[in-house]
């Protein structure tokens, strides 16, 4: 680092005021001349400062858009196995399951202890412990305090509102009930079916009418994204519902951990069965009449291992087919409820159209209208922008638009 250049002295002369004037005058003369010397050195100096006071400025944003791109660029999910003396621990990377011996910072060493969640960079060095809030989106779980779906979302399938209503909503909001005759409520009920007809609406449902807070983790991702984890998940998918009670468990895609036993015993299958086991145990270990409830769905209800139908389990089998003609247009009324709709739209000449359409495809037709509306400049969808879109969407049939079309789930 270079050193500042010392101040010149100011130059200091004592001048004999007994002198004759001419050698006064030289000597002042000779005096000016080192002050505008000095000057000239302190001028100079100070040209040296700013310049130098340029550059650090340069060093320091440079330092500062360095350190901003550290703290944003992406940093990889990682649990401790253990936490050794000399402020290093052993972490095991999610996804690929390495096992790395890497320091931890003396600032966050005291609050690391085994299993816990932290964030790590590219060199593993740890950044972060995991709050459970990070912790749960990082599982990419979806809480919601109060989902917005209402029951009056729902249509066509109304006979399913009322069996889940019984199964799930009724424990919550009147356990007094089963308490009175003695009985307990289904433990975890299991919507089936094929794609897009309603189970999570119906789930999301339950939370809003009940106030409970719906915390929904799919099944692949318990087995795909955490390789080794699964177990550990399920056990804080479970914890974090009994700290947000009342609450609703949605697992999705559930088949992923439930498969049948295959013949092939490959450390996959073993995992995903530990997983299974977990989920069961848990479910084993829960209060039937407490303040959690829990939903799965499949649509591969035909690869379910049968142990999760046991009692005590998912022991409320609830079938969500696809809608009939009158379900069809009770979906394509409810979808077209925020829309600029015109008086010639007949929903029941639609929904005979519509055959093997799930809600989902209905609702996807019902934007199609809407853009062909926008398409010919207009605000109000007519009936003829729904009959455009069904051919579009017939058209594009074989790049899969219907897709609950040849699905097999019983
Ligand atoms: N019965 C229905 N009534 C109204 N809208 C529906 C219905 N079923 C599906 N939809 C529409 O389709 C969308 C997807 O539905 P949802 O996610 O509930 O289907 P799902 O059965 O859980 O599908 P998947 O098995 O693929 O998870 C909903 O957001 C809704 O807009």
């Amino acid at each position: 680092m270079s050193r500042s250049p010392s101040i010149p002295d100011r130059p200091h002369r004592d001048i004999d005021s007994e002198l004759p004037d001419d050698e006064r005058l030289e000597a002042l003369r000779g005096h000016y001349e080192e002050l505008v010397d000095v000057n000239d050195k302190l001028a100079a100096q100070l040209d040296d400062a700013e310049e130098r006071r340029e550059r650090l400025r340069e060093k320091v944003d440079r330092v500062e858009r360095e350190n901003e791109t550290l703290k944003s660029s992406s940093l990889y999910i990682a649990t401790v196995e253990d936490v050794l003396d000399d402020e290093q621990v052993i972490v095991k990377q999610h996804g690929n399951n390495q096992e790395v011996l890497t320091d931890v910072s003396a600032r966050i060493v005291d609050s690391v202890a085994p299993g816990d969640r932290v964030a790590v960079n590219d060199s593993f060095a740890i950044q972060t412990v995991l709050n459970t809030e990070t912790d749960a989106r990082a599982q990419s779980m979806e809480i919601t305090e109060k989902p917005e779906v209402t029951y009056a979302d729902i249509g066509g399938i109304d006979e399913q509102v009322r069996e889940v209503r019984e199964a799930v909503e009724q424990p919550l909001a009147e356990p007094e009930l089963f308490d009175e005759v003695g009985i307990d409520p289904p433990s975890g009920v299991l919507l089936y079916g094929p794609p897009g007809t309603g189970k999570t609406m119906l789930a999301k449902a339950v939370a809003n009418e009940t106030d409970a807070t719906f915390i929904k983790m799919a099944g692949s991702e318990l087995v795909r994204k955490f390789i080794g984890e699964g177990s550990r998940l399920v056990r804080d998918l479970f914890e974090m519902a009994r700290e947000r009670e009342p609450a609703i468990i949605f697992i999705d895609e559930i088949d992923a951990i439930a498969t049948r036993r295959t013949e092939s015993k490959t450390s996959g299958d073993a995992e995903v069965q530990r997983t299974m086991m977990q989920l069961l145990s848990e479910m084993d270990g829960f209060e039937a009449r407490g303040e959690i409830r829990i939903i799965a769905a499949t649509n591969r209800f035909d690869m379910l291992d049968r142990a999760i139908l046991r009692p005590g389990r998912f022991d409320r089998l609830i079938e969500v087919p696809e809608p009939g003609e009158e379900g069809r247009e009770q979906i394509l009324a409810i979808h077209t409820r925020g829309m600029n709709v015109a008086d010639d739209i007949d929903f029941a000449d639609l929904a005979a159209d519509t055959n093997g359409y799930s809600g989902a495809d209905i609702e996807s037709l019902a934007t199609e209208a809407g853009m062909f509306a926008i398409r010919n400049d207009r605000d109000q969808v007519t009936h003829q922008d729904f009959a455009d879109a069904l051919e579009k969407i017939e058209e594009d049939d074989s790049s899969d638009v219907v897709s609950s079309a040849g699905y097999f789930y019983q």
